[in-house]
């Protein structure tokens, strides 16, 4: 176990001090910085001690050389190796990791060092590759291929938590490393903020990895242990600053980035509490109170995949002991490592007691130094548990950067944290954040090895030597059938290596597109399902229209929303640690910037992540292991697959097409049912201006005939008969005209009748005729009489009197021909709308019908996406079956392999046989020889 090294480092001041501030400041001495008041006299409590504490005047060589050049030599020997800068913004953390160009940073440092050293370690082999990406909102880019943006971290075995995509380069100079940083540092982000100028709005990791191998200086005599590959990871982290919102001033983007910034900075520090919590707990762990504790130190609790098996008696005798080793391997079974890839297989002396063994003498002691050691494998294993439970669930998996510094922190690597802080008074909050986030981080402790593995390459190269030394040992006899096999195994394994390299890139190719398209059917899934209820909206639409053409919805055509999710697709933490498959990165969590939350998460407080929802588990297909696939048939395999892939792919993309014209189509429907339904709207708004304008003429005319009416003096004249009977006549077809719009208004339609209103006016034309033609023609006399006496007229308008009421005739026949063609006007234009509202309907009655058409193509489309579904399961299942032919044919090469290995060895046998036969049979002949040498010649020549 080993601490991780904290540093602090104050930056020069970049400004005055505050003329109101109360002259605090932050003063170094051996390796401790405290805060002082102005006289210099120490405040008590705020004095903090670090493994190194720098001082503004400290250049980054100085750090370099006290806090990173441990870890770089030992990358350089296969230990994993992570320095980190920490700090609240403009603190001085890109100044620490990349420096100044009189002042390089640590990364330059670094990797000058790296191939130093590389250079010089002549005994062996190195190959290294770097890579450099930055965390954005949340987001892992590749800063040397701006094209991989999003990438996804994954964890195996071999390779640990990596990120898949990110583009690794093999470099075998410093300066190829240096030029590559420098196009990356380009596509870093980088903001400008109150507090900096330059403030780095991403977290960055620059890595290294290490392999190195020893050099095989005699290739006819290699050992296993120079395959051994050490295989070293170098993370160089520069961390975004935290920041507060009122000193930066943050708003917009850099206001999204600074909660993403402080959000993932808060998990860093959930990940440290839990880690410390854990190691409060587990306390000192007794591993040197045996020599077999101390030997098994990395299986338990360390840097070993372990397994233990416990042995029990099945005897009653025995019964004790049986329970003893029961509860031992229920206690074992509660142990959690960090594993790498060695593993330890050890044999155990079993416990004994003394009255069962009846040992004495040097049995005795044995049994004593077993029964001690098994006893502090116990005390270990118990403080084990004991820290585990304590430490619980790690959340690494809360952020991104917490998932890629998860072997830094509590893992496998060497880890230097340098925290930056800023001496300003103003920063004095941010700046005692910064120094409890350093101490609680120096109470982590790692567990560091070298990492050393037996590759698939190395496995390779062992095979191809023992099929060499078999092929050297038959050299030379006549076995060429065995020769023949031998040489075609060699020649298939060869294949083999370079066709599992080849699988391995192609699988990865088709998981992606697997993933690829199993994305796009869930999209368009989600499409149809809002296309559907869109339709749903519409159909319910189209029957409230059929109802009321005048309670048309207008908002049913909005946009369709996406459903709330459904409360299965969230859970919370409490769920998590059963469902290791999925990535719970919180969601909700909105306020990281805010002051509150800002000065909690720098007094170490742990967020309550059980309280967020989580983003859906997304399940990762698990594929074999490439060494279990087989070169044979693959090809053809392969092929056909690709050709299944392909028509997929094809009968998918007519599919979207189809989706993609029929979302068109439905969208140009939707706009002419809006605007149909405008239309439909103002149909009923005319007859209703209409009847306001009749009721408009029937006032003018009332008004006219009040004038009238007071030029009449007499009631009983025949002025006023012919006034009365010409404004009855007139009102009666003003009020049959109303009862017509007004009913026309209700939608009666039916009921307008053209000719009931035409023949009510001849009616009432013939009466007026009459009336007129009564009082002129017949009566004509007493008229005269009448109006000597009554009209205030002369006696010589007395003769004109017919003439005048012929004459008010013709005005009140043109004043009736006027309003008739008002009134045909009206009648036309109430027919004119009568038909665009049939025409409306008619094309409302069509665009139903489409809609109900469209509702079967959905249906259908849908029915074709789930049957293109059942091929892509078909699809997967083939494979699975494929890989487990495969598998099988492995299984089979290997046990032929085994059999050649056996045949060989019978061979080998079988020809030394042969041999002593051979020269048994010489020796009798020289002996033969010698006793008769006068019949060995004849008989057997000379
Ligand atoms: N030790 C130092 N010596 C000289 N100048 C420094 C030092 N530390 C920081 N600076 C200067 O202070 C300013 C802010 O530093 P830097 O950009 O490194 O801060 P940061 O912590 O990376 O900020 P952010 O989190 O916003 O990216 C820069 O102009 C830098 O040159």
């Amino acid at each position: 176990m080993e601490k991780i090294c904290v540093a602090v480092r104050l930056r020069p001041a970049v400004n005055e001090e505050t003329p109101n501030g109360n002259g605090y400041h932050w003063e170094v001495e051996n390796n401790r910085i405290s805060l002082h008041k102005s006289r210099g006299t120490p405040i008590s409590g705020v004095s903090f001690a670090f493994d190194h504490v720098f001082d503004q005047d400290c250049r980054n060589s100085r750090v370099y050389e006290l806090l990173i050049k441990d870890i770089i030599h030992a990358a350089v020997e296969g230990f994993n190796g992570t320095a980190f800068a920490y700090g609240q913004t403009s603190s001085g953390k890109t100044f620490t990791m990349n420096g100044s160009e009189t002042d390089p940073g640590i990364i330059h440092r670094a990797v000058k060092d790296i191939f130093t050293e590389i250079e010089m370690t002549t005994d062996r082999e190195f190959l290294v590759r770097v890579s450099y990406m930055e965390i954005y909102n949340e987001d892992i880019n590749d800063l040397f291929a701006v094209e991989n943006q999003k990438l996804q971290i994954h964890e195996s075995l071999e390779r640990g938590v990596f990120v898949a995509g990110l583009r690794e380069e093999i470099v075998n100079s410093a300066d190829q490393v240096l030029d590559l940083i420098q196009l990356g540092e380009v596509n870093r982000h980088f903001g400008e903020t109150n507090m900096n100028a330059r403030s780095s709005r991403s977290h960055t990791v620059f890595r290294m990895v290490i392999e190195s191998k020893g050099k095989d200086n005699n290739s006819n005599n290699s050992s296993s242990s120079h395959d051994a590959i050490r295989v070293s990871v170098l993370n160089l982290v520069d961390l975004a600053g935290s920041e507060r919102v009122a000193k930066t001033g943050a708003g917009g983007v850099r206001l999204k980035e600074g909660k993403h910034i402080n959000k993932s900075l808060m998990v860093l520090g959930n990940v440290i509490n839990k880690l410390i919590e854990g190691a409060k707990q587990r306390g000192h762990i007794p591993y040197r109170d045996s020599k077999l504790t101390r030997i098994l130190q990395p299986a338990l609790g360390g840097n070993a995949k372990t397994s233990i098996i416990c042995t029990v008696a099945p005897e009653e005798v025995h019964l004790e002991e049986t329970k003893g080793t029961l509860h031992f391997a229920s206690r074992a079974k509660r142990i959690t490592n960090c594993v790498q890839v060695n593993e330890n297989l050890v044999d155990l002396a079993g416990s004994e007691r003394v009255a069962k063994t009846g040992a004495g003498g040097v049995r005795l002691k044995e049994g004593k130094h077993i029964n001690k050691s098994l006893m502090v494998l116990g005390n270990v294993i118990n403080k084990l548990i004991e820290g585990a439970k304590q430490r619980g669930h790690i959340p690494y998996r809360d952020s991104k950067l917490t998932r890629i510094l998860q072997p830094a922190l509590g893992g496998n690597a060497k880890t230097s944290i340098i925290c930056t802080v800023a001496p300003e008074e103003v920063h004095l909050e941010e700046t005692k954040g910064t120094l409890h986030f350093a101490s609680r981080a120096k109470r982590i402790t790692n567990c560091v090895q070298v990492n050393e593995i037996l590759t698939d390459a190395a496995l390779l190269k062992r095979q191809k030597l023992e099929i060499e030394e078999l092929r050297l040992k038959l050299q030379g006899s006549h076995a060429e059938v065995l020769e023949q096999e031998i040489l075609k195994l060699r020649n298939d394994m060869l294949k083999y290596e370079l066709e599992r390299e080849k699988l391995a890139m192609e699988l990865e190719e088709e998981r992606r597109s697997h993933k690829e398209r199993d994305q796009c059917i869930r999209e368009q899934q989600i499409k149809i399902n809002n296309l559907s209820n869109q339709n749903v909206g519409k159909g319910s639409l189209g029957e409230e229209s059929n109802d009321s053409h005048s309670t048309c919805q207008e908002d049913a055509f909005s946009t369709p929303c996406f459903k709330a999710v459904p409360n299965a697709f969230v859970f919370k933490r409490s769920q998590y640690s059963r469902q290791p498959d999925c990535s719970p990165l919180p969601d909700t969590c909105n306020d990281f910037a805010d002051e509150d939350t800002w000065m909690k998460m720098n007094k170490g407080y742990v967020a309550d992540l059980d309280a967020l929802n989580m983003t859906p588990a997304r399940k990762a297909h698990s594929f074999p292991s490439v060494e279990d696939i087989s070169a044979e048939n693959y090809n053809q395999e392969m092929l056909n697959l690709h050709r299944q892939l392909q028509l997929v792919t094809e009968e998918r993309d007519e599919l979207k097409m189809k989706h993609t014209a029929q979302v068109s189509l439905n969208n140009q429907l939707t706009k002419e049912i809006s605007e149909l339904q405008q239309e439909a709207l103002l149909i009923p708004e005319v007859p209703r201006a209409l009847l306001e304008s009749v009721a408009n003429c029937k006032d003018a005319y009332k008004d006219i005939l009040s004038v009238l009416q007071d030029f009449v003096a007499d009631e009983r004249s025949a002025t006023a008969e012919i006034l009365s009977t010409t404004s009855e006549i007139g009102l009666s077809l003003f009020s049959t005209l109303e009862a017509h719009f007004s009913m026309a208004m209700d939608g009666q339609r039916s009921h307008i009748n053209n000719y009931s209103i035409q023949e009510q006016c001849t009616v009432l034309r013939k009466r007026l005729n009459s009336l007129i033609s009564s009082l002129v023609l017949s009566d004509a006399p007493k008229i005269k009489d009448e109006h000597l006496e009554d009209f205030p007229y002369s006696s010589k308008h007395k003769g004109t009197l017919g003439a005048e009421i012929a004459s008010w005739k013709r005005d009140l026949d043109d004043e009736i021909r006027t309003i008739k063609q008002k009134y045909q006007n009206l009648e036309s234009e109430l027919v004119v709308n009568n038909k665009i509202l049939e025409v409306s309907e008619d094309k409302y009655h069509s665009l139903e019908r489409e809609l109900n058409l469209m509702k079967a193509e959905r249906d259908d489309l849908l029915e074709r996406v789930s049957n293109s579904s059942q091929m892509l399961a078909q699809f997967r299942d083939q494979k699975e079956n494929f890989q487990q032919d495969l598998n099988a044919e492995v299984q089979r090469r290997k046990k032929l392999e085994e059999e050649i290995k056996q045949f060989s060895v019978a061979f080998a046998s079988r020809q030394r046989s042969i041999m002593s036969f051979q020269s048994d049979f010489k020796s009798v002949l020289e002996n033969l020889k010698a006793q008769n040498p006068v019949s060995a010649s004849k008989y057997l020549g000379s």
